[in-house]
């Protein structure tokens, strides 16, 4: 006989390999699902990043997040847990399979009564699983898209006294997550539950057939009690694994219908290819391939994707030349900031062209296109970084002389040595922390610092105050020295400081020339525009 101790000790040897062998699993797994996660997850950002400007105007950014933490988090637990779980169930289901097999072939064939309902009720209670998932998934996107926006517009709601209204609002959204959750839950209850009760009646028949097998009736014993009994107990292995298989299958169709939200972006091609530089991109060389940057807009027409019947410019002609500096100017919403973002390709137009230099925008790769053009915007955005940061968006490779330099030329270093922090001050989200004429500095020196040959202003409606706005203009003096400058103009005094003006009315150009001779024609457009801000 062996000696007990040994027989310990060789045991432990084989409970430490196992050991080993589940730290190893474990541990590869964790890399496995950790590395997907985070190529899947870099994957869709950046595949966000190419899409078409449409896109966003449909889409919230909640929904997006959603996609990147929420969907993406199912879809680890399915890569982990779930995949774990089910290759357990898999290996172990098919050994007890194998043992049934060897003990009793009719047995075995007995067992596989419990398999149609098995795979009926996987099949219809996982579609269902799978459609309420990605709904409870869209659900919970608006949740997060309702809480983005009320949370970056805090100081809106507060002053509307409208928390209450808000967290009500909130509350209701997350109890429709809820329910379809719960629905989900239960159409996950009712497969298990199900194919319990398939396995067990599977148990039943062996043990009715495997009875008579016995010769309990009077006929031939064709089994031995010892060989149903071990039967029987391979049975309930195999049955618990098979039950464990389709909760497995459940949680697998849930992930199913999350990563079909994530696929469904990241193989959304965009018509615009844009956003990523190619390699061997030079900014330094952009626009060396173009003669002049002339800017011409000739018969153009254009409709938001969004809003297809709504014409927003109705054959548009107009001409810009190099070092020119014209004011476009117009009603609210006839077309004038519209003007400057297919000029940017940031939508196609429908009809007509625009060239610069005599190419088509269409055809330069829109990174040169875009790097050729700088856009200080009517309500300047900043990041939440540092002022010098936001400085250096401009240009990422610049130096810190270079940003210094910026920021001095934009009058940013007046205010900013005033912080204790001076250009390394946080700025906060978007900029809270600043008032508007210190953010419109701030765009000013970013875009000194990209150094575009083409400018485009498009002025806020609400005046700065007198002290901001002399600053300000004292930057953007600086700016429009020696580059094609187009001012999206509403003030008088901004518009006075282009030699030539464009009137667009209803998308198109109604009256163009120079800003003085039309300034004084009497019952001209400009004349009559302008008479009324007088
Ligand atoms: N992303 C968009 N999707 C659909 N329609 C849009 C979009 N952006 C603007 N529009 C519409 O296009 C029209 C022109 O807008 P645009 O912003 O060019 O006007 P604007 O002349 O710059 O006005 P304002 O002086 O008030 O800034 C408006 O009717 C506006 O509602």
């Amino acid at each position: 006989m062996m000696d007990p101790t040994l027989a310990a000790a060789g045991l432990f040897t084989m409970i430490s390999a196992a050991g080993a062998g589940v730290i190893a699993r474990q541990i590869l797994l964790t890399k496995a699902g950790e590395n997907i996660v985070a190529d899947l997850r870099s994957d869709l950002f950046r595949s966000v990043l190419r899409q078409d400007n449409s896109m966003f105007d449909t889409t919230r950014t909640g929904d997006i997040i959603t996609r990147l933490t929420s969907d993406i988090a199912l879809i680890q637990t399915a890569l982990t847990t779930e995949i774990l779980n089910a290759t357990r169930a898999v290996l172990m289901s098919t050994g007890g399979v194998s043992f049934l097999l060897v003990t009793s072939p009719t047995l075995t064939l007995v067992s596989c009564l419990s398999l149609p309902p098995i795979f009926v009720s996987a099949r219809y209670f996982g579609k269902k699983i799978k459609a309420l998932q990605t709904t409870v998934q869209s659900d919970l996107a608006e949740t997060t898209v309702k809480a983005e926006e009320v949370i970056s517009q805090i100081k809106t709601v507060r002053s509307f006294n409208a928390e209450s209204f808000e967290s009500e609002s909130y509350k209701q959204r997350t109890q429709t997550v809820r329910d379809r959750a719960i629905e989900a839950g239960v159409k996950g209850a009712y497969l298990d539950g199900t194919v319990h009760v398939a396995a067990n009646a599977g148990l039943l028949c062996i043990l009715a057939v495997g009875g008579n097998m016995l010769g309990v009736g009077g006929g031939e014993a064709v089994i031995t009690p010892g060989e149903l009994a071990s039967f029987l107990m391979y049975s309930i292995f195999v049955a618990g694994n098979v039950s464990a298989l389709s909760t497995v299958y459940g949680s697998l169709q849930k992930s199913t219908g999350a990563a079909e939200r994530i696929f469904e972006l990241i193989d959304q091609k965009p018509t615009i290819m844009t956003g990523l530089k190619t390699e061997g991109y030079r900014r330094e060389s952009v626009g060396s391939e173009l003669e002049n940057n002339d800017i011409v807009f000739s018969e153009v027409d254009f409709t938001y994707p969004t809003r297809k019947s709504m014409k927003v410019l109705s054959n548009l002609s107009l001409e810009l030349p190099q070092g020119s500096h014209t004011a476009i100017v117009g009603s609210s919403g006839s077309g004038k900031s519209t003007i400057s973002q297919v000029l940017l390709r940031l939508y196609d137009i429908d009809k007509g062209s625009i060239t610069i230099g005599g190419k088509s925008v269409k055809e330069l790769p829109p990174e040169t296109l875009r790097d050729l053009i700088s856009v200080v915007q009517q309500e300047p955005v900043l990041f939440s970084f540092s002022i010098a940061d936001n400085i250096r968006y401009g240009c990422l490779e610049a130096s810190e002389e270079e940003v210094l330099e910026a920021a001095r030329s934009a009058n940013v270093t007046d205010f900013a040595e005033t912080f204790p922090e001076g250009l390394d001050t946080k700025v906060g989200e978007k900029g809270v922390q600043l008032s508007g004429g210190q953010k419109q500095r701030i765009a000013i020196a970013r875009v000194l610092l990209r150094n575009s040959p083409i400018v485009i202003f498009d002025e806020a409606t609400s005046a700065l105050d007198a002290e901001s706005e002399f600053l300000v203009t004292k930057a953007i003096n600086k700016i429009v020295e020696g580059r094609t400058v187009i001012s999206i103009a509403h003030r008088l005094s901004t518009i006075r400081k282009a030699e030539t003006v464009a009137v667009i009315e209803n998308g198109r150009v109604v009256e163009v020339g120079d800003v003085k001779e039309l300034e004084n024609m009497v019952g001209g457009k400009f004349n009559e525009l302008i008479s009324r801000q007088r």
